[in-house]
Formats: C-alpha cells, sequence, structure tokens
C-alpha cells in the first residue's frame, strides 16, 4: 500500500456533572477531528519524527498548539503510544492535520480529547491492531490521571468511570512523573522505553440519557488551566460535605436516565459540595448562577453546574436553550467576563474514519 489515509474524531466531554468528581464524565458533540496521511512512497523525511502538523481552530491565532511533534501534546502522546511498541518515531511521512473546535482551558475536555485522539494515532499509525478499546484505556490514564473526561472521549455517552485496586507495583508505575511517560518536549530521543501502563488501570459503565435532555455550554472567553483549577481542591473534606455528594451521586444516573426528566429530582442530583465551592476562588459569578436559577424560576431548565474544572457552565434544559444561556451570560457580564455558548447533545465515543476504498 503506497499510502494510508484516516480521520480520527474525537468528541468534547463535560466531566463531573456536579457531584461525579472525577468520576461521571459526558461526551458531547463538538469533535477533534486529526486528518491523518501516511505516504510510504517516500523512503525517506525531512519532517522531525517523520511529522508534518498543520494545525486549524482554538487558539490557532494565537500560537497556543505547537506544530513541532516534539512538543504537540496529541503528537507526544502518539509517540509514548510508539516508543512502547518499539517504535521511535511516526512512519515516513506522515502528515497530521488537526482541526480543533473545542475551547482550551474552559472545562471543555480539550486534553482529554487530545490525550485520547494521541493514543488513537499512535495505534493506527503504529499498526498495533492488538489494542482493544480497554487496553487504550490504560494508555489515557498514564497521562490524564483522572478517568473522567478520558472515559467520555474513549467510549462516548454518559458514563461512569472508576479504578480498581492495582499491585502496589502497578500503583507506583501509574504514579511515574508524566515526564518520564511522555517523550520530553522538545527534547532530544535518548533511546529509553517508556513505562508500560499496567494492565486494567480504569474501567467504565455507560448510564442511560434521556433523549429528551440537551446540554447548553456557557463558556467564558477565559481560561482556568486544569491543574490550577485541582490546586484549589482541599486535601480533607467535612464528613457531610462528602456524605452530601455520595447522596446526590446515587441519584444522578437514574435522574438523568428517566424519561420524562424529573426537573426537581436531576436539579438536587446535580448539587456539589466537593469542588465548586472551592473553585468559585476562580470563577467570578460562579456560586451566584448555580444557585440562583431553578426549575422553577426557568422553564425548561433541569439543573446548572460547573463543566469539568471550569470555567463553562453547562445548563441541562428539554427547551427554553436560548434564554437559559443568556440569563447566565447576563450573570457573567455583571462579572465583566464575556462568553459565547454552544447546544450539545451527547455524542459516539472515539472513531477512526477510512474512506471506502
Ligand atoms: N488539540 C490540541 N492539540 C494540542 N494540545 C492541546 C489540544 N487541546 C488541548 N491541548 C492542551 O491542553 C491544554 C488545556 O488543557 P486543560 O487545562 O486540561 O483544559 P481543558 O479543560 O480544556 O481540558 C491546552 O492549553 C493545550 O496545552
Ligand atoms: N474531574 C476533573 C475534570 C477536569 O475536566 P476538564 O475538562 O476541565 O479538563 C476535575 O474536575 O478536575
Amino acid at each position: 500500500m503506497a499510502s494510508d489515509s484516516f480521520t480520527i474524531k474525537t468528541p468534547c466531554s463535560s466531566a463531573n456533572i456536579g457531584p461525579g468528581f472525577d468520576v461521571i464524565g459526558l461526551a458531547l458533540s463538538m469533535y477533534l477531528e486529526l486528518q491523518v496521511t501516511i505516504d510510504t512512497s517516500e523512503a525517506t523525511s525531512d519532517q522531525p519524527l517523520n511529522c508534518r502538523i498543520t494545525y486549524e481552530g482554538e487558539g490557532e491565532d494565537s500560537g497556543d498548539i505547537s506544530l513541532d511533534p516534539a512538543v504537540n501534546l496529541i503528537t507526544r502522546v502518539a509517540l509514548y503510544v510508539l516508543r512502547c511498541h518499539d517504535q521511535r518515531s511516526f512512519p515516513v511521512e506522515t502528515h497530521v492535520h488537526i482541526k480543533n473546535p473545542i475551547p482550551l482551558g474552559r472545562g471543555l475536555g480539550s486534553s482529554g480529547a487530545a490525550v485520547v485522539a494521541g493514543v488513537l494515532l499512535g495505534k493506527e499509525c503504529g499498526r498495533l491492531d492488538h489494542l482493544t478499546p480497554e487496553r487504550l484505556f490504560d494508555f489515557c490514564l498514564m497521562i490524564e490521571r483522572h478517568p473522567d473526561n478520558v472515559g467520555a472521549a474513549l467510549f462516548g455517552g454518559f458514563v461512569g468511570t472508576y479504578l480498581k485496586p492495582l499491585t502496589p507495583e502497578d500503583v507506583a508505575r501509574t504514579e511515574i512523573p508524566l515526564s518520564e511517560v511522555l517523550p520530553p518536549a522538545g527534547g532530544v530521543d535518548t533511546g529509553m522505553k517508556p513505562p508500560n501502563p499496567p494492565h486494567g488501570i480504569g474501567h467504565h459503565i455507560k448510564f442511560p440519557w434521556a433523549a429528551e435532555i440537551k446540554a447548553v455550554a456557557i463558556i467564558p472567553e477565559f481560561e482556568v488551566p486544569t491543574a490550577k483549577a485541582r490546586a484549589v481542591l482541599p486535601s480533607h473534606y467535612p464528613r457531610p460535605d462528602v456524605t452530601f455528594n455520595l447522596q446526590r451521586i446515587t441519584l444522578l444516573p437514574a435522574a438523568l436516565g428517566q424519561s420524562p426528566p424529573d426537573p426537581e429530582l436531576i436539579y438536587l442530583a446535580m448539587q456539589d459540595k466537593l469542588h465548586q465551592p472551592y473553585r468559585q476562588t476562580l470563577i467570578p459569578g460562579l456560586t451566584e448562577i448555580v444557585e440562583s436559577m431553578t426549575p422553577v424560576t426557568q422553564p425548561g431548565l433541569l439543573g446548572v453546574c460547573l463543566s469539568g474544572a471550569g470555567p463553562t457552565i453547562l445548563a441541562l434544559a428539554t427547551s427554553n436553550f436560548d434564554e437559559i444561556a443568556n440569563n447566565i451570560i447576563a450573570r457573567f457580564k455583571k462579572q465583566n467576563i464575556v462568553c459565547n455558548w454552544k447546544l450539545l447533545e451527547p455524542a459516539e465515543g472515539t472513531q477512526v474514519i477510512r474512506a471506502q476504498q
């Protein structure tokens, strides 16, 4: 075969949905796409690591996304997968065109999507057909260490994710610093083989989703890096707050799967005391927004939460999407924050699409 071309399509995601911190993920209908061409008719390549990257989409004008395959998150993740399988670089001559509409650092899983797409890129470029979706999840978890976003982006739909106990040796392997897992950004290839992931790090379960429920994402124009939004969280919690979240997480999957949806139950099930209250320090207006709108005051609304680590707000609703979005936008405006919004639906997981021959 002289050439191979395929597209990797990965959805964005909204993690937590209120109480499900680091557990619940929802894949949504905005997609990162990698259009990949491997031209094997070339004998050699003058591209670094045999890979040329082009990019369009979020962050394109600011130059936030590197086109160097040794720096770009997607290609570094693919190289991690390749190097675990004794392939040091991409096949000659690989072109990856990245189309990315997912806003960066807004809580819609842009990095989770990049990691999942990167793992699939490594699999396809390395012809690693033996890697099952469950094994690909292990690779994702060596990089993005909370399973909610990557679980949703890989498997699709509304998912609960969880980690099973590993042996102490395997736990140590999952805790190896990221700098030793991913190839050093822009660094020289030392020829070292990176750590293979232990088997069965993470698992998922799919929950039903009532077809009437849509997701309104209100996206502020400023970024909150996920690492920063995790750093403001405490290491210990008051027991009543933990109990509060446990009670709500028990309700959430049942409430969102039930048709017709019960607004009062969903509103209750989306409350959180483990991460949103702490993140208000980074997101002006967050508490007021989450507390001020209810299904009683706002027809069509089911519940409001922070999307992932924020600053995006996710409102689940069955109707009046414009009005709900504009109400939240007006509340952010009082804090001098400008937003746009999107109406999204649950999405399928990552697909690799090849044109019919
Ligand atoms: N398509 C992409 N290509 C390369 N890097 C990406 C891409 N999407 C996200 N990233 C990286 O992930 C960072 C955002 O990750 P993070 O702070 O976790 O926010 P998010 O909530 O959007 O996942 C970006 O600043 C960028 O470094
Ligand atoms: N559970 C994580 C989810 C982070 O999601 P992101 O989309 O903001 O990367 C958290 O809340 O920190």
